[in-house]
């Protein structure tokens, strides 16, 4: 009796048909099971078919939300949707399974696009994901890639079924088969059954034609060899699939109960609408074969299929038209490699685009189940009144609307204002630039790169140092340098490999000191090395700039031109962010579309439910009102974003004898011991609780600290928290009458190293002030107050002339030229938290010359209320020269401390500066120990 159906038809010819869709939909509105009683047996998922699935439809998000709530990461859910999806068809296939004794009634999971390349990773991953599935009627799909086949044979030698995905190639499916039948044999010689062991090899079609054909119209062959590629390609590969099936070394394993690998068509939707919409279908039928079809081509097919067998037919034109391709200049085998690779490139975009979608979500569901809370206590009336004048000046429109007058009435100062608010929009236009970026990534690790180097200061580094800390499983790993002393420098020389660093120069300006001196530094040691400097270079610069000039003299790989109208601190989100972000490995199109999102949130025009706005009049009617000490009090997954808040807030409001004085890192301490002047803001990372920081801000609270709660769902929020700190610090500086995008004081400090240096190549040394007092550890030099000329002073006495002075309000900053190092920073949090308990004011930490361009701003052109310590050892020997420059890195960062504390005394702050003349470790632990034994007046 002929078949009812020409599904059930091709069953008949010896091909099963399977869908190559997979959907919550089609499981739950039982179209899936509807297809099943029409003859489908089979069903094929891979990452493409799940991204559409999930991040285009809303069938999910019941789920999503109900996992979010669990507290379950990004990667979590997506295993979760789509191990439950597959489970779920399985299930429907499962009487197919049972039916056809295990030859047929599979459902395929692919493992991640991402093991690609990695086979120990693909033999654990697809473990994992069978092994989760735990059902006998399940495919892994692997692809055959160099290092997917060798996976491929172990996973069969363990039992574990295997779906071969894209392959494209005779001579790739010859190895596919080789693997089945080693992974079988291995089997088996360990005395394991074989008999229910299962494989299809994935054979792509369409994707061969419309490439082939795109090569042959390139090359003006002839028209009459388009869409004949595919369908003869596979007709060989079957013919292939024969001949080892039929070998007596297969027959072996039959005998033991080996099932065949069976050939299965993939890729058989057409894509060229001018082909029939059953090119892959009619013209691949034959016994023991697959073919795994997109619902459309289904519906063709039952629609107006023809069953008949034609794989082994004509396979002598099949050879000619292959031969024919051959003589046109068509290499099947290149186009097959090529495709490989872009299949492997389209399924990790796919699966990137759905994790960024599911991150996305995730944060949505997230921010409502947990809200930014703002408790300002008794000044809630004051903050909800500036709202409401924020919301009557239509303060949001005009920041869209870019109107400077938002921060000043003066002309000159609009004008410098209107050329400093390209940040707004600047996630879009990132967002561009994008593509070309990767390319350069995929170069870099073609030829073998494993460091990247970015060399800059302030805005235009502490990005990266937060993108480098959140996102250390890059594949190239990311150092920022951004200290000039000597053995920091060194001891990053040593590390590193100049064949397979790539060194970004970054600045702005492309005139800071620090970042040319680096980039002199490190293209000496390329050249020494005996490489040619210029592909191991790249710069990030504004167009026109001194340094865009050199990196075209002298071959810079590339060079990136950032928008003019942004400034260094405002510049996370564009290329100073974007470029090293996207070069070690970072989804930064997941981090900008975070970015984009609150973006669209701080569009809001009603102030109370803008994230930038509340948070920018909230720190602005504090800092009014006295409490102008932003503590960050952030989880630790947090803290590196707390320097790079440091810097916006510092840099940007610290000026006009005002300003919001960032306080990061700060150690706990006694809530008793806070003063009056302090506004807490803190992070609660969703999934990742600190209940010691949230009794100790609830502890604060109960004694009427104003406190912010702010959320963030995942490391990719980042993106959402750079755009929303910069809104807040724009606004937040309106409210303190500044202009929240210059820094006038900077240029103070930098003018006196130069002449310092000016000074040490003309004299042979440096101008260093005489000190005050010394001991076996250290010197004191008084800066301000002064002590009246011939005062006898001892290191304790200087000492306690600077912190007599402290009063409730003050804060104490040290201001470190040391390396960067953690013994150091531990060092300098000990005495940090000595001068907090006893003195009860906010306490902040810098490395020189990195805060020069962040607080050091503040230090000097905020409020009069720091008292400023400065730690300096004294000019090391034998420091590296900086090229072409009469100086060492010594002498810099020597001249550095010496221009800051000229220019801090200058301005009458309260400084001393002590020069640790022994071990800094030994000479911090001693003066911790010096300052709690200070008598408190
Ligand atoms: O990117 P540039 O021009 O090298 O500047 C680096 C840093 O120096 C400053 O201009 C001054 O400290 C910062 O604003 C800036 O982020
Ligand atoms: O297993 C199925 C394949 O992933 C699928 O057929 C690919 O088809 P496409 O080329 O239409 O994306």
């Amino acid at each position: 009796m002929p078949s009812t159906n020409t599904v059930l038809a091709l069953a008949d010819l010896g091909q099963s048909v399977w869908l190559d869709t997979l959907s919550r939909g089609l499981l739950e509105g039982g179209e899936l099971a509807r297809l099943i009683a029409l003859g489908v047996t089979g069903v094929t998922s891979n990452p493409t078919i799940f991204e559409k699935a999930i991040a285009q439809g809303h069938d999910y998000d019941a789920d999503i939300a109900a996992l979010v709530e669990e507290g379950k990461g990004v990667q979590e859910i997506y295993d979760a949707l789509t191990l439950e999806d597959v489970r779920r068809a399985a299930d429907l296939l499962r009487p197919v399974y049972d039916r056809s004794d295990g030859r047929d009634g599979y459902a395929s999971l692919e493992v991640s696009p991402l093991l690609a390349y990695d086979t120990a990773g693909t033999i654990q991953e697809a473990r994992r994901l069978f092994y989760s599935l735990g059902r006998p009627n399940v495919m892994i799909k692997v692809p055959a890639t160099a290092a997917g086949i060798p996976a491929i044979r172990d996973l069969i030698a363990d039992g574990i079924n295997v779906n071969v995905t894209l392959i494209f190639s005779r001579h790739t499916y010859r190895a596919v088969m080789e693997a089945y039948l080693e992974g079988l044999e291995r089997r088996r010689s360990q005395g394991q059954a074989i008999d229910r062991v299962a494989s299809v090899a994935s054979f792509f079609v369409s994707r061969v034609d419309t490439l082939v054909d795109r090569l042959l119209a390139e090359r003006g062959a002839s028209q009459d060899l388009a869409g004949r590629a595919a369908v003869a390609n596979a007709k060989l590969a079957y013919r292939d699939f024969r001949a080892v099936f039929a070998s007596p070394r297969f027959q072996a394993l039959a005998a033991a109960g080996a099932m065949i690998q069976r050939p299965l068509w993939a890729s058989t939707g057409t894509k060229n609408p001018a082909y029939s919409d059953l090119l892959y279908v009619d013209n691949l039928i034959g016994p023991d074969t697959i073919n795994t079809l997109p619902l459309p081509t289904l519906e063709a097919l039952l629609d107006h299929g023809h069953p008949a067998r034609t794989l082994d037919a004509d396979l002598d034109e099949a050879a000619r038209t292959l031969d024919r391709l051959e003589a046109a200049g068509i290499d099947l085998e290149a186009v097959a490699a090529q495709l490989l690779d872009e299949g492997v490139d389209q399924f990790a975009a796919s699966y990137h685009a759905l994790i960024r979608a599911l991150g996305l979500q995730r944060s949505r569901v997230a921010h409502r189940l947990q809200a930014d809370r703002y408790n300002l206590g008794s000044y809630e009336p004051a903050f909800r009144e500036t709202l409401r004048r924020f919301a009557e000046e239509e303060v949001v429109s005009r920041l869209y609307r870019k109107d400077p007058a938002l921060w000043s009435a003066d002309p000159a100062v609009q004008a410098q204002v209107a050329g400093a608010l390209g940040w707004l929009d600047v996630p879009a236009w990132s967002r561009q630039h994008l593509p070309a970026i990767r390319a350069l990534a995929r170069d870099l690790q073609r030829e073998g790169y494993t460091d990247v180097v970015l060399m800059g200061m302030g805005g235009s580094s502490l990005v990266s140092d937060v993108l480098a800390h959140s996102f250390p499983d890059g594949a190239l790993r990311l150092t920022v340098l951004d200290s000039t002393d000597p053995g920091w420098i060194r001891a990053l020389a040593a590390r590193l490999d100049p064949a397979r660093t790539l060194f970004i120069v970054a600045s702005k300006s492309g005139t800071t000191t620090e970042a040319l001196a680096f980039y002199r530094y490190f293209w000496q040691r390329v050249r020494d090395a005996g490489l040619d400097p210029g592909p191991h270079f790249v710069a990030i610069t504004d167009p026109g700039t001194p340094l865009e000039a050199e990196a075209g003299r002298q071959n810079f790989r590339r060079v990136f031109l950032n928008p003019v109208d942004i400034g260094g601190r405002y510049s996370a989100l564009s290329l100073f962010g974007v470029v090293p972000g996207t070069l070690m490995g970072v989804d930064m199109e997941g981090l900008l579309g975070r970015a984009e999102e609150m973006r669209e949130r701080c569009r809001l025009p009603d102030p109370a439910t803008n994230p930038g706005v509340l948070l920018g009049v909230a720190m602005g009617v504090l800092a009014r009102a006295g409490r102008d000490k932003v503590t960050l009090a952030f989880p630790s997954r947090m803290g590196i974003m707390a320097d790079w808040i440091e810097q916006l807030l510092a840099e940007s409001t610290g000026k006009n004898g005002t300003g919001f004085v960032p306080v990061a890192h700060e150690p706990l301490a006694d809530p008793a011991d806070y003063g009056d002047d302090r506004l807490f803001v803190t992070y609660r990372w969703l999934g990742h609780p600190d209940p010691d920081l949230e009794s100790h801000l609830a502890a604060l609270e109960a004694l009427g600290h104003p406190v912010i709660r702010l959320t963030i769902a995942d490391r990719y929020g980042l993106g959402a928290e750079f755009y929303r700190w910069e809104v807040a610090t724009a606004l937040g500086g309106r409210i303190l009458g500044i202009n929240a995008f210059d820094q006038p004081n900077v240029q103070e400090s930098k003018d006196n190293t130069a002449r310092m240096l000016a000074a040490l190549a003309e004299e042979g040394q440096l101008p260093v002030p005489h000190p005050h007092a010394s001991d076996a550890l250290m010197t004191a030099t008084v800066g301000y107050p002064p002590v009246p000329s011939g005062t006898r002073l001892t290191v304790t006495d200087a000492l306690a002339h600077l912190l007599r002075l402290v009063q409730p309000g003050d804060y104490v900053a040290l201001m470190a030229y040391l390396a960067p190092t953690a013994e150091h920073w531990s060092a300098l949090e000990q005495l940090r938290e000595v001068i907090l308990r006893r003195w009860r004011v906010a306490t902040t930490v810098g490395f020189g010359p990195r805060f020069l361009h962040s607080t050091g701003q503040l230090h000097k052109g905020g409020s009069d209320h720091g008292v400023f310590l400065q730690l300096v050892t004294p000019p090391a020997p034998e420091a590296p020269a900086v090229p072409g420059q009469p100086y060492d890195f010594a002498s810099l960062i020597t001249a550095q401390g010496l221009g800051d504390f000229e220019a801090l005394t200058h301005h009458h702050r309260r400084v001393l500066r002590l020069t640790l003349t022994g071990d800094p470790t030994v000479g911090l632990a001693e003066l911790a120990r010096t300052v709690a034994a200070l008598p408190l007046s």
